[in-house]
This record gives structure tokens, C-alpha cells and sequence, in this order.
């Protein structure tokens, strides 16, 4: 991707910039009167939000994570598409589908009428997507960068059967301090417990991390907020055309594990997904799409 022709094409004076990002991949700067942001076009990941005024970015962003074609980028808010998880269909395909480790495009960018900016990232299948998933298929995922944070992915199948999907937005969330974070809105909800052989259990309270945590929460709200007391602030989540999230948060002894994370770094991170998974599968016929919307807004007392 040549940079001059991004800026050219799709840059916005002043506010919109293509950059040559980490590992020299394509990233976007965005820096409005409303937020900066970082966005890697490589994983179509937005990296970064950071509303005008706040001290802290939204998301966690590992210092160790990888800049590297074929590789995830560890924090911000990934796409795991077209299946949640690992392969649905045990083939050794890699965990979370494969569009959170390649090249999008650029669809457009534009400030909208209330004067956020807006960016749309794509991807369509090719012979090698077709490969991996023999589906045809256009994604798009428009992020809006205003006061809150807007992520909608849209999958529309422009083939003739019908597919099935799970995804996530995987978002990696900033906390002062995991041990004085909480979850609050999935109290009383079922939830399947990833580390506990997937046993379905019940949700009692707020969901505190003190332990490895990995869990599917089945017939979620539509608003989740972590409050986090060491930040002082609260993020509210508002989601839809999703029944499931995931809460995840790796602990010490998988932290170590991970290449890319460093080792206390745990307790500063928190997933709170905004998924279609488990039972949650989404079918989409041919010329029909399905819609998967998070908006994060950080709030202050
Ligand atoms: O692939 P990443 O970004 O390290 O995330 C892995 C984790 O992602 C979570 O969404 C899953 O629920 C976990 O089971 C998994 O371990």
C-alpha cells in the first residue's frame, strides 16, 4: 500500500492521516477536537482511542505485540471472523478465522454530519480466502471516531449458498488495576466456563477477575460497563445483533506464556467481547447481510 496515494485519496487535512505504522504497516492517524486514534489497516484493527481530555486510552496496546503480516496484533479491538474460537470445523485453521492478521482496504473515510470521522475498512474473498473458507463473501467494518468510539462490522454473502458465522469484536480494554475492576450488567446470566470444561454455570454479582477468566455469557444485555476504580472511570458498551460476550483476561501464568504480552501485563487488560459465539451462530444467506455493533463511550463522575 502506497502511503502518498492513501493520504492523497482518503486523507482529511488536518485531522485524517495514512501513516507508516510499527513493523511498516499501514496505519491511520486520526487526531479530531473529539479523540485520536490509531487504526492498523493490516488486521483492520482500530489500536487506539483516546477522547479529547481523557488521560488514558480506551484500549489496551502490548508493548511486545507483533507488527508482522500473518500475525495478530495482541490488544485494540481485533476482528475474530468468520468463526469465533477455534476452527469450527477442526481443520487446523488458525483460532479467530484469519482477518485479524491480514491486509484490509480502505473503503472510504468522511467526517459525518455531527462532525466525527468516519473510516470503512473492507476485504472480499479471494482464491486464497477461498482456500480457507470457501464462501464468497464482502466484510466491512466502519469505525467512527467521535466522543465514543463506533464499530460496526457488516458481512454480506455475495455468493449463492448460505454460510454460517461466529464473531468478536476482541477488544482489549485498558484497567488501572484488574484486581479493582469489575463487569457489571451480566448478573443472573448463564454463562460457559472455558476454564472449567466448559460447565455451564450462573453468573452471582458483578464479575471480578481474580483468577484466569474465560467465560461465554449466554442471553446478554445490550449494556455492559467495566468500572474501573483505579482509572477512575466507568466504560459503557452498547452492542446489538449480538446474544453472547466474552469476558477474558489470561492471569499471570498464561501471561508469561504469551510472546507477546508482558508478564503483568494482565493486570492491565480486560476483554470484554461483543460476540456471536457458541450457540450464538449467525446464518446469512446469499444477498443478505448481518450487522455486529459496539460503541464504547468512557465515563467520568
Ligand atoms: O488470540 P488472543 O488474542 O491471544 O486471544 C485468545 C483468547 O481469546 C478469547 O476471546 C478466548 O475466549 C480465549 O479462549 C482465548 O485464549
Amino acid at each position: 500500500m502506497n502511503i502518498e496515494h492513501l493520504n492523497a485519496k482518503y486523507g482529511i487535512s488536518g485531522q485524517l492521516k495514512f501513516i507508516e505504522g510499527k513493523g511498516r504497516l499501514p496505519m491511520i492517524r486520526v487526531s479530531s477536537s473529539k479523540a485520536s486514534a490509531l487504526i492498523s489497516i493490516h488486521a483492520g484493527q482500530v489500536l487506539s482511542f483516546q477522547p479529547a481530555g481523557e488521560p488514558d486510552d480506551l484500549m489496551f496496546l502490548s508493548e511486545k505485540a507483533y507488527y508482522q503480516v500473518g500475525k495478530a496484533i495482541k490488544g485494540g479491538a481485533p476482528i475474530c471472523w468468520p468463526w469465533f474460537g477455534s476452527d469450527p470445523e477442526e481443520l487446523g485453521r488458525p483460532g479467530h478465522g484469519f482477518v485479524r492478521n491480514r491486509l484490509w482496504n480502505v473503503v472510504k473515510t468522511e467526517i459525518t454530519t455531527n462532525g466525527d470521522l468516519s473510516i470503512t475498512l473492507g476485504l472480499v474473498d479471494t482464491p486464497e480466502t477461498q482456500v480457507i473458507w470457501p464462501h464468497a463473501f464482502s466484510l466491512t467494518q466502519e469505525i467512527t471516531i467521535g466522543d465514543t468510539l463506533n464499530l460496526e462490522l457488516v458481512t454480506r454473502n455475495t455468493g449463492t449458498e448460505s454460510f454460517f458465522i461466529t464473531q468478536a469484536f476482541h477488544t482489549y480494554f485498558r484497567v488501572g488495576n484488574i484486581h479493582q475492576a469489575v463487569v457489571l450488567g451480566l448478573e443472573g446470566h448463564e454463562y460457559i466456563d472455558k476454564v472449567d470444561s466448559s460447565r455451564q454455570k450462573k453468573q452471582v454479582g458483578a464479575v471480578a477477575i481474580n483468577t484466569e477468566v474465560d467465560r461465554i455469557y449466554l442471553d446478554v444485555l445490550n449494556k455492559l460497563v467495566i468500572e474501573d476504580i483505579a482509572l477512575k472511570r466507568r466504560i459503557q458498551i452498547t452492542s446489538s445483533g449480538n446474544k453472547t460476550a466474552v469476558v477474558w483476561n489470561p492471569w499471570k501464568e498464561i501471561a508469561v506464556e504469551m510472546a507477546d504480552l508482558q508478564d503483568m501485563d494482565y493486570q492491565h487488560l480486560l476483554c470484554v467481547e461483543t460476540t456471536n459465539a457458541a450457540t450464538d451462530v449467525i446464518t446469512v444467506t446469499p444477498n443478505n447481510e448481518c450487522r455486529l455493533v459496539a460503541n464504547y463511550r468512557i465515563i467520568r463522575d
